[in-house]
């Protein structure tokens, strides 16, 4: 249950708000017992005082106390079942606020490769299959348990005030064998299988997201029966499991379910001898046993749950392992900061860069950046050419070696539009930048024109992924988004992938003005790809 901790301590910290809930939740469930205890009463005294009246004997009843708490059950139970639903969802929207904004905060200070070694499907499902398990633990899990046991108890009080102690302790045998089925036992058997399912759902999910993706090649390949084949047998396999899951529930569920009732007639049986013995009158011997049938509600909500446990315990372990903050990771170690590099933008002695379980791409490398110079590395694909700007980019860390830098704007290899507006593309370059300085940037890389035929202008919707853009226009677009930074150093990545000689001949000047007095460090294949460098260094 460690895996638990740093959750459940999110959602303490809204422990009024819990107990207020909680407090909402047993007054609905005990007005529900007392209305089926109290109308139970009510019905046999009724039909007890109709024999004697039938018999010719006179008998007195009053109608009107037990009459209106009946009414006031029966109001207090609506009621109360009310504001539990409004009040208890809107705590649950809470807690989902907090723990996507905490798992939010640390994905962000995640470090660059552990965001990388998850598949898009595999982050969809943190945030939310993950996500969605843990903000029902308390509604779910922890309301109806405690619920579940502190009405068990006060149910066993009353069988010890009105009929005996060794009905009450037979009776409180049997609900808490009942209890222990419906929560522990069952989470026992289903933990490995429901922990698994989760995980098998993200997998499906990558399947078929990746099938549809490269639909077009397996087409081309003629290989698209054979691939939603291989998705169907693992949908099938998914099902299965789940059926399996659902059966092991429903089991618990009958056998608790069962065990409930049987203390029902067990109250009943031992309230007939009590009742001979004329130690209870016959209204308060129907009462315990009505109560009894009431508990299994509370009951029924525990399979469901324990079920589950399995999967929300796994969901939990996930996020614990996949979403530290990076400087919890084991292995990292803090870039020593900007402001030591006094003078040089970048400077970097002995460096090694490479990714985990691989030998070093790069090693041995120094070199000092200052203030205005343009600095060019080339090398043939696969040289480390993106390695080692991710390195200066302080998006990973270095294997070995020094590295100081001033904080940087970096356009990586990869064209990433949002699919949003032009503004809303450039301002994550400088969230400040006015309407006349994006103009501006899209003039440097030739786009004014393009979206100034556009009748949104600034505002033309970009499509999912840039969809809407040519190849070379998203890469000339990302290159304007950069240029909007005033970081000191600039790290261009392949800046001109996908544009022609010609226009890259006319940007590049421009670029190289725009961002005079700071450092520029660009890579390429080859010089051609660079921004026009004073100094160019080759990787083998
Ligand atoms: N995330 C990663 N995990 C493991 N290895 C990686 C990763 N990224 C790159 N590599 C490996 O590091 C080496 C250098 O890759 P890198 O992308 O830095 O080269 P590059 O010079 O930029 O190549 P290209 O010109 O083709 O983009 C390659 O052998 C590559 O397989």
């Amino acid at each position: 249950m460690r895996e638990l901790r740093p959750w459940l301590q999110l959602i303490l910290r809204r422990r009024g708000r819990l107990v207020a809930g909680g407090a909402l939740l047993l007054a609905t469930l005990i007005s529900g017992i007392a209305l089926l205890a109290l109308s139970g009463w009510f019905l046999t005294e009724t039909a007890l005082v109709g024999l004697l009246f039938a018999a010719g004997v006179q008998a007195y009843i009053n109608l009107y106390v037990p009459g209106s708490g009946i009414r006031f059950f029966a109001v207090s139970r609506t009621v109360s079942r009310y504001l539990e639903r409004l009040y208890n969802h809107n705590t649950v929207l809470s807690l989902l606020t907090d723990i996507r904004v905490a798992l939010f905060n640390r994905l962000a200070q995640a470090g660059k490769r552990q965001r990388g070694d998850k598949t898009g499907a595999q982050w969809l499902s943190r945030l939310t299959a993950d996500v969605d398990a843990l903000d029902t633990l308390y509604l779910r899990l922890i309301a109806p348990t405690a619920l579940a046991a502190l009405v068990t108890l006060m149910i066993v009080g009353l069988a010890w005030l009105l009929f005996s102690g060794t009905i009450a302790l037979i009776l409180l045998g049997i609900l808490a064998t009942a209890f222990g089925l419906a929560t522990w036992g069952l989470y026992v058997r289903t933990r490995a299988l429901s922990g698994q399912l989760n995980e098998r759902q993200e997998q499906l999910r990558g399947q078929v997201i990746e099938h549809l993706e490269g639909f077009a090649e397996l087409t081309a390949a003629g290989r698209t029966g054979k691939h939603s084949g291989r998705l169907m047998r693992h949908a099938f396999a998914l099902s299965q499991s789940q059926a399996e899951v659902d059966a092991r529930v429903g089991w618990h569920l009958s056998v608790t379910v069962l065990l409930v009732n049987l203390s029902a007639v067990i109250a009943l049986w031992a309230g007939f001898g009590l009742f001979q013995q004329d130690l209870v009158s016959g209204p308060v011997l129907v009462l315990l046993p009505i109560a009894l049938l009431g508990l299994g509600e509370v009951y029924g909500m525990l399979p469901e749950a324990f079920g589950k446990f399995g999967a929300t315990l796994a969901a939990a372990r996930r996020l614990n392992e996949d979403v530290q903050p990076a400087d919890e990771q084991p292995g990292f170690q803090k870039r020593p900061a900007g402001q030591g590099a006094k003078q040089s933008a970048l400077t970097a002695s002995d460096l090694a860069v490479g990714h985990p379980g691989q030998s070093s791409v790069i090693t041995h490398f120094s070199v000092a950046v200052e203030p205005g110079d343009r600095l060019g590395v080339v090398g043939v694909s696969g040289s480390g050419k993106s390695s080692l700007a991710d390195t200066f980019a302080g998006l990973i860390d270095p294997v070995a070696g020094s590295l100081e830098s001033l904080p940087c704007t970096y356009l990586t290899q990869t064209t990433v539009v949002f699919d949003d507006t032009v503004k809303a593309n450039l301002l994550l370059g400088n969230p400040e930048a006015t309407d006349g300085e994006l103009w501006h940037v899209l003039e440097l890389v030739e786009l004014a024109e393009r979206f100034s035929r556009e009748v949104a202008g600034l505002d033309t919707w970009l499509g999912n992924g840039g969809s809407r853009l040519s190849g070379g226009e998203a890469r000339r677009l990302v290159l304007a988004r950069v240029l909007l930074s005033k970081a000191p150093l600039v790290i261009l990545d392949e800046p001109f992938t996908g544009v022609d000689a010609d226009t890259r001949g006319r940007i590049a000047p421009r670029i190289d003005q725009w961002l005079d007095g700071r450092a520029v460090i660009s890579l390429g294949h080859g010089p051609e790809a660079l921004l026009p460098s004073g100094h160019i260094l080759h990787l083998n």
